[in-house]
């Protein structure tokens, strides 16, 4: 394809991507945080989760995206440039561009300085306004775009608002540069289960009104489901399941897939949340980083001789759902 139409039709493109960590300060092994691991984002305006078991490598793999972390090979483009080779004015659209929500908005603001002030910067800085009354303006659409009141943002410091007020104050933030795409990374994890559908649909309101795409990092496969169009599972960085949502986790295929949606069923919370949690798996979590073959295999239901032996390959079903497992050979 010539580069051109490329960037027509892609946002982002993650070709092989690899990050390796070290673990343990005595030993210090080694183990693949992001194994080879490739996504494509349409231009279309589209809700992306990223979905997995905590320790999947969903928040490394939200960093390189980001910028924030330098992958040790492979590429990351955005709309077909190379991300870690952007300097000076190119650096600054996509900073403007590509824009991160995170998990604590208490977090993403000092405690002593007082909220607006941070919106007033960033337009200043990416709005593309000429003075501080077009930052107004500017700053004032955004709020109301995310259903607050201006009125009731100025003056005020981080700890007098509520979380749920206090993320939406950080989603009006990322909407001052009109970004392309935001990076959510559990942004409504920390919120009372009766503000996380109001959040989830301004991402939703976003997509339809203002064209922007997201990445939505979670491990809720029911918040996934409710907001997403198109779901990416990941299991110790690798991705082993992607496709549009309602096929994905309707009819899922990999088995690791299936028991994510198995542990939705489970009323008993501390046995959910031992699903969901790395310490519980007591040191499961190493040995699967490492493990020759499918990484899966120690806990899948429906291994055989051939998971122990060579790590699957990614095989396409019908459907546009691509599965990275030896079931489906
Ligand atoms: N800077 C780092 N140094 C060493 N290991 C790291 C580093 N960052 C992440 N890891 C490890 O990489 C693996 C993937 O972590 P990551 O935070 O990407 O997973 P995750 O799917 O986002 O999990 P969670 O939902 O708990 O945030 C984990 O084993 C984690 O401990």
């Amino acid at each position: 394809m010539e580069k051109g139409v490329l960037e027509l039709a892609e946002l982002l493109r993650l070709e092989n991507v690899e990050k390796t960590f070290k673990y343990g300060i005595v030993f210090g092994f080694k183990f693949k945080a992001l194994d080879r691991v490739s996504l494509q984002l349409g231009q279309k305006p589209t809700i992306y989760a990223l979905a997995g078991e905590s320790g999947s490598g969903k928040t490394t793999l939200a960093r390189v995206i980001l910028r924030m972390l330098k992958p040790d090979s492979g590429r990351v483009l955005y709309k077909g440039r190379e991300v870690y080779s952007l300097r000076g004015n190119e650096l600054k659209w996509f900073r403007s561009e590509v824009q991160a929500v995170f998990q604590n908005p208490y977090a993403s603001f000092n405690p002593l300085r007082r909220v607006y002030s941070y919106l007033l910067d960033t337009a200043m800085q990416l709005g593309g306004v000429r003075d501080e009354r077009e930052a107004e303006e500017l700053i004032e659409k955004t709020l109301l775009s995310v259903g607050l009141n201006p009125e009731d943002v100025k003056g005020k410091y981080p700890s007098q608002f509520s979380g749920g007020q206090l993320q939406r104050v950080a989603i009006a933030r990322t909407l001052i540069s009109r970004p392309k795409l935001i990076v959510a990374d559990e942004p409504v994890s920390m919120l009372d289960a009766s503000l996380r559908a109001s959040i989830l649909e301004i991402f939703k309101r976003l997509k339809e009104n203002m064209g922007i795409s997201f990445l939505y990092i979670t491990h809720d496969l029911s918040t996934a489901y409710y907001i997403s169009d198109e779901i990416t599972i990941m299991l110790r960085g690798w991705i082993i399941e992607k496709g549009p949502v309602e096929k994905v986790l309707g009819e899922p295929l990999h088995p690791y897939t299936t028991a994510l949606l198995e542990s939705l069923a489970e009323p008993d919370l501390e046995k959910r949340a031992k699903w969901l949690n790395r310490v519980e798996l007591g040191g499961i979590e190493e040995k699967e980083f490492v493990a020759g073959g499918c990484r899966y295999r120690h806990r899948c239901p429906l291994a055989f001789e051939k998971c122990s032996q060579e790590p699957p390959m990614v095989f396409v079903k019908d459907r546009g759902v691509y599965v990275k497992c030896w079931l489906y050979a």
